[in-house]
């Protein structure tokens, strides 16, 4: 494992960013204004107006987001492990390794958020790492948990992750090895063409990533065997040749995003933005997995410019009016509520700048002989909202009005999301999301008929993302 010499762990240590030594808080350090001022360029390029009230504060609120979700620069390994390192002794008389002498030792499942150094979005982690004591000694478990968000809070790539995790415990701890394995969830954002194309787009993209040191440094070694039959034993179903698969060469999908033929070339300012914004947290622009980074997240970004969302919108919903059938009708007052389920969305918060995305539910009466919406004029109308900076309540609110235009009146808008801004940083609620509603015309006075629609939304538990 090349990153396990003694050297580049002194540099983990050594060459972090200085804690600001005016003692001044985050939002007034100059490197937080530094990249508040970048995020205003950016927001200038996407053709936002900087002043408008849901944007005020957005610059602020990025800048200590991304300084927030890469403190792991500032931090020092040797600190938190240094205080928690107790003896404890092994076998007394008889032949075999336990306790502090050669037991293994594994804390699964730890839930860990890291940002692609590749395209500046976060991905999810889940993390399990082993160790095996040697010299009569343990280290507390949390630390095993600390030192991997040290890492994880950088700007990464699942295998580097994966080996600076390895490699500051194994020269933290002084065990007989260390293994880490990395389950790594990064968000496959679609651009608009792809969305439009492809409806059976792909959310995720997974990558799975290990990295071994002194006993677990031959992946063939037995100890190998009984850390992933302690993960089975939890449903985490690994083998060895899986976990070698399964290493991607490049996983980021705005690596061979298409996004650059739709948008053209990303707008020099708004690149010259972002790398600013590297410098600012600490990294090198320069280092080569970094370099096309600011470009990348330009053309992802630009995904968001309204002008270039309203030409697709048209093209769509004027090629396809035909009906489909509907997943529910139930008669109600010579009309009948037709229900459009799980409509697919994504769209970006415009307070962090960072993905929220998730299902639509669409409910409407119309009279019986009128023809129902089809399936696609929805999701057109669901995407041309998406494809904004948003706030999840005006989303709603947007796609419930605009189905009224056309039906003229009796809608009902269901929006289930999970934001990147509540689940990455932050409150950090794993799991977590939120449900919104808008009801117009008959359902706003009606509970039963919203109860009826709400009682077809299938729940995700059973079989949705
Ligand atoms: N109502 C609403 N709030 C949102 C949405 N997306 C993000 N937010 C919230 O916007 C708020 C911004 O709050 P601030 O206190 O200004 O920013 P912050 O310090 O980054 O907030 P935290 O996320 O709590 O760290 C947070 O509470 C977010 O959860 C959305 O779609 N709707
Ligand atoms: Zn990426």
């Amino acid at each position: 494992m090349s990153a396990l010499d003694e050297g580049h762990f002194n540099a983990e240590l050594e060459n972090g960013v200085k804690l600001n030594c005016l003692g001044l808080g985050i939002q007034d350090q100059p490197e937080t204004v530094a990249i508040a001022d970048a995020v205003k360029v950016l927001l200038q390029g996407l053709g936002e107006d900087i002043n408008r009230e849901g944007l005020k504060k957005t610059p602020l609120r990025v800048a200590k987001a991304l300084r927030e979700g890469t403190k792991g620069y500032k931090q020092r390994v040797k600190e938190i492990v240094q205080g928690a390192l107790f003896p404890e002794v092994g076998l007394d008389d008889a032949v075999g390794q336990a306790g502090g002498a050669g037991g293994l030792v594994i804390v699964r499942d730890l839930d860990l958020f890291s940002y692609c150094e590749s395209c500046l979005l976060p991905f999810q982690v889940k993390c399990q790492i082993g160790y095996v004591p040697s010299g009569q000694r343990v280290v507390g478990l949390s630390k095993l948990s600390r030192v991997a968000d040290v890492f994880a809070k950088r700007l990464q790539d699942p295998q580097r992750l994966a080996d600076e995790i390895c490699s500051a415990l194994h020269h933290g701890i002084m065990p007989a090895g260390v293994a880490v394995v990395l389950q790594c969830l990064h968000i496959q954002f679609p651009n608009i063409e792809s969305l439009f194309l492809d409806s059976n787009h792909q959310g995720w993209v997974k990558a799975v990533v290990h990295s071994g040191s002194g006993v677990f440094e031959n992946e063939l070694a037995d100890v190998w065997g009984d850390f992933l039959s302690l993960l089975k034993f939890r449903g985490i179903n690994l083998d060895k040749t899986q976990m070698k698969d399964s290493v991607q060469q490049c996983w980021c999908p705005s690596r061979y995003s298409s996004s650059a033929k739709v948008i053209g070339p990303p707008n020099r300012g708004m690149v010259t933005a972002v790398t600013s914004i590297l410098s600012s947290l600490g990294e090198d622009p320069l280092r080569k997995e970094l370099v096309g980074t600011p470009s990348r997240f330009v053309k992802w970004l630009m995904n968001f410019q309204s002008p270039n969302l309203e030409m697709k919108l048209n093209g769509v919903a004027c090629g396809r009016m035909d009906p489909l059938k509907q997943n529910g009708q139930v008669s109600h007052n010579k009309q009948q509520i037709y229900t459009e389920l799980c409509l697919s969305f994504w769209s970006q918060c415009e307070h962090h700048l960072l993905p929220f995305y998730g299902v639509v539910h669409i409910g409407y009466y119309c009279a019986e002989e009128t023809t129902p919406l089809s399936k696609s004029l929805l999701q057109s109308i669901v995407h041309f909202y998406g494809f904004k900076l948003q706030v999840q309540e005006r989303l709603t609110r947007q796609i419930a009005e605009t189905v009224s235009s056309l039906l003229g009146g009796d809608v009902m808008v269901v929006v289930e999301a999970k934001h990147t801004c509540m689940i990455s940083r932050g409150i950090e609620k794993y799991g977590s999301s939120t449900a919104t509603i808008a009801v117009l015309g008959r359902f706003s006075t009606d509970p039963a008929a919203r109860a009826m629609f709400l009682k077809n939304i299938p729940n995700p538990a059973s079989g949705g993302s």
